[in-house]
C-alpha cells in the first residue's frame, strides 16, 4: 500500500525512467550521485524515483531536518536489505553490518577505541607511515631522469592506499602490512590486487544488478555472481590474517604476551587489544565477542579503516594539483611551523583545516547511504513541500536513499561557489543552523548513533600525510580527465579504469 504522501511527493519523469530498472539505472550511469544533485534543484530536499524490479517508489532525501531525524534514529531507520548483503559479503558481519542489540554491544566495546585520547597517542605512529610515504616518492622522483625537466608521473591511488593500509595495521591492529616496504607483505599486494579487482567489478554495467536483484530476492546474495565473489576475496584475504592474529593470542593466552590485560603494562586500547579482550570473556558475559565477530571486525577496520581515507585523501591531492595558489598556501603555511609538529601543533594550521574540511565536502568517500523504516512514522522538514507541509508522513518499510554530495554542494547553503574547490569558505564564520547536522556541518562522516567510527583518526592521518607530503613535494595536474564513480566507495576513473589518478610528482 503507498502512504499518500508519498504519492504526493515530486520526482523525475517517468518517461526518463526504464520500465524494468525505474530511474535507478540512470543514477548508476552517470558521476557518483550526479543524478541526486541534479533532481535536487529541481524538486527540492525529498522527491521519489521509480525503483528498479517495481520495487515500490524509493525516496531520496537531502533535507536537512529530515536527514538528521533519519540518522538520529538508528533503531527505526536501518541499513536496507540492498545494502547489507553487499557489506557482509565484503567486511563480514563486523560493526558496519550489525544491527539492534548485536550492533550495540559491538559499539559500545569498540567505541574507546578511537576517543580523542587515543588517537592523539596514534600521532607518532601515523607520522612514520607518513614519511615512509614521503621517502617512497621522493626516491622515485629521484629516481626518474626526465624528472628535472617533466616531473614523474605516477597514480598516486596505489602510493596513498598503501601509506592508510600500513597505518591502520599499526595503530589498530598490532600487524604490519608492510605495504609500503621494497618487499611487501604477501598479504598487502593481494589486499590490494582483489581490491582493485572489486572496484572494477563494481564499475562494470552488470554490478547495477547485484544489490537491486538482492534487494527483491534476498537469497541471491550467496549466488555466484561476480560482484559478489570479488566481495568474498576480499574478505578471505583479510580474515586469513585475523586467523593468524587469533593464533597468536591462543599462544599468549598461555605466556600472556598478546594482550598484557594481566601483566604490569597498561592494557592495549588499539582495536585488536579491546577484541581480544572481548575474546577472553567468560561465556555469558554481556561485552563477550566470537572469534567469528572479531575476525569479521579485523576485516572491517582493516577494510573502512584504510580505503576511505586513501579515497577522499587521493582526490583532495588532485584539487591541489589543480589549483596550484592553493597548493602554494598550505605549503607555506605548513612550512612556517617548522618540522616535527605535535597534535596539538597540527591542530593549530587554519588553513590544512580547510584543505582537509575542503576535500571531504566535495569527495566523501562513502558518498551516499540507504535505509529502510522499521515503522511508520513522521519525518520533519526544514523547507515545507507543497501539498506535504512540514512533516512528512512515512509507512513502515519505506527505501530512503540519502546522497550526502547535494547537500555539500547545494548553492542555498554553500553560496554559488558550491561545486568549486575553495578551502578559504572555512575561514568564515557560518552560522551551523543553515548546515546540514554532522561533522563540520557535513554528512562525510554520517551522523547519529551509527556516525563513522573512525572519523578522528580519519581527519589527523589526513592532515599528517598532508603536511608530510607537501613540504617536500608538489603535485602537478596531468590533464587528464578523471570521472567520480561509486564502487562500494567514491573512485577515481580514469578511461573507464577505476581506482587510478595519475599525478605529476617534483621535488619542492
Ligand atoms: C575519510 C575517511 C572516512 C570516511 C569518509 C568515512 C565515512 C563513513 C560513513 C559515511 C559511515 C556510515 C556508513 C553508513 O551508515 O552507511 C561510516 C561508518 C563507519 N566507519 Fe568510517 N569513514 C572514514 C574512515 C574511517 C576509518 C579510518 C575508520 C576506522 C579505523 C572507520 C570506521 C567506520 C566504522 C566502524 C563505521 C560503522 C559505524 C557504525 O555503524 O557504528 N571509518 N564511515
Amino acid at each position: 500500500r503507498v502512504p499518500d504522501d508519498v504519492q504526493r511527493l515530486p520526482g523525475p519523469s517517468s518517461t526518463i525512467a526504464s520500465w524494468i530498472w525505474g530511474h535507478e539505472l540512470l543514477v548508476f550511469q552517470h558521476a557518483a550521485t550526479q543524478m541526486y544533485s541534479i533532481w535536487a534543484r529541481s524538486f527540492g530536499g525529498i522527491f521519489k524515483i521509480r525503483g528498479a524490479l517495481f520495487h515500490p517508489d524509493i525516496i531520496i532525501v537531502t533535507d536537512h531536518a529530515a536527514v538528521q531525524h533519519i540518522f538520529a534514529n538508528s533503531d527505526l531507520y536501518v541499513k536496507s536489505p540492498a545494502f547489507r548483503p553487499p557489506i557482509k559479503n565484503l567486511l563480514g558481519e563486523g560493526l558496519v553490518w550489525a544491527e539492534g542489540e548485536d550492533w550495540r554491544r559491538q559499539r559500545k566495546i569498540l567505541g574507546p577505541v578511537f576517543s580523542t585520547e587515543s588517537v592523539k597517542e596514534m600521532t607518532s605512529a601515523i607520522y612514520e607511515c607518513a614519511e615512509r610515504l614521503e621517502t617512497r616518492l621522493t626516491n622515485l622522483i629521484l629516481l626518474d631522469s626526465s624528472r628535472l625537466k617533466d616531473g614523474t608521473t605516477l597514480n598516486i591511488v596505489q602510493y596513498i592506499s598503501a601509506c592508510t593500509l600500513d597505518i591502520i595495521g599499526t595503530v589498530a591492529l598490532s600487524h604490519n602490512f608492510s605495504a609500503q616496504s621494497a618487499h611487501p607483505d604477501g598479504d598487502a599486494a593481494l589486499i590490494s590486487v582483489s581490491w582493485a579487482n572489486h572496484v572494477n567489478t563494481g564499475l562494470k554495467p552488470l554490478a547495477f544488478l547485484a544489490p537491486i536483484v538482492v534487494r527483491a530476492i534476498p537469497a541471491v546474495a550467496k549466488a555466484p555472481l561476480p560482484l559478489m565473489q570479488s566481495q568474498g576475496v576480499v574478505k578471505t584475504i583479510v580474515r586469513r590474517i585475523g586467523y593468524r592474529i587469533l593464533e597468536r593470542d591462543n599462544a599468549a593466552g598461555k605466556t600472556n604476551l598478546v594482550g598484557q590485560e594481566d601483566g604490569p603494562q597498561k592494557p592495549r586500547q588499539d582495536i585488536i587489544g579491546v577484541l581480544l579482550r572481548a575474546r577472553r570473556l567468560g561465556n555469558g558475559a554481556l561485552e563477550k565477542l566470537s572469534d567469528e565477530q572479531i575476525l569479521d571486525n579485523i576485516s572491517t577496520f582493516t577494510m573502512v579503516g584504510h580505503e576511505t581515507t586513501a579515497g577522499s585523501l587521493t582526490f583532495t591531492l588532485w584539487e591541489l594539483a589543480r589549483q596550484p595558489a592553493i597548493q602554494d598556501r598550505l605549503r607555506a603555511e605548513v612550512l612556517s611551523y617548522g618540522r616535527d609538529l605535535s597534535y596539538d601543533d597540527i591542530q593549530k594550521l587554519e588553513f590544512l583545516d580547510a584543505v582537509v574540511k575542503e576535500g571531504l565536502r566535495l569527495h566523501p568517500a562513502s558518498p551516499q547511504t540507504e535505509r529502510l523504516a522499521l515503522h511508520d512514522d513522521v519525518i520533519p522538514l526544514s523547507n515545507s513541500v507543497p501539498g506535504i507541509g512540514e512533516a512528512f508522513r512515512v509507512k513502515k518499510g519505506q527505501i530512503f536513499h540519502v546522497p550526502f554530495t547535494p547537500m555539500h554542494t547545494n548553492p542555498s547553503t554553500w553560496g554559488a561557489s558550491a561545486a568549486v574547490f575553495d578551502p578559504t569558505r572555512w575561514l568564515e564564520t557560518r552560522d551551523p543552523a543553515t548546515l546540514p547536522h554532522g561533522w563540520s556541518g557535513l554528512l562525510t562522516f554520517c551522523d547519529g548513533p551509527r556516525n563513522c567510527l573512525g572519523w578522528r583518526l580519519a581527519v589527523l592521518e589526513f592532515k599528517i600525510i598532508l603536511v608530510t607530503l607537501i613540504r617536500s613535494i608538489v603535485f602537478v595536474d596531468t590533464g587528464v580527465s578523471v570521472e567520480e564513480k561509486i564502487s562500494s566507495t567514491l573512485q577515481p576513473v580514469v578511461d573507464g579504469k577505476g581506482g587510478v589518478l595519475p599525478l605529476c610528482l617534483k621535488l619542492v
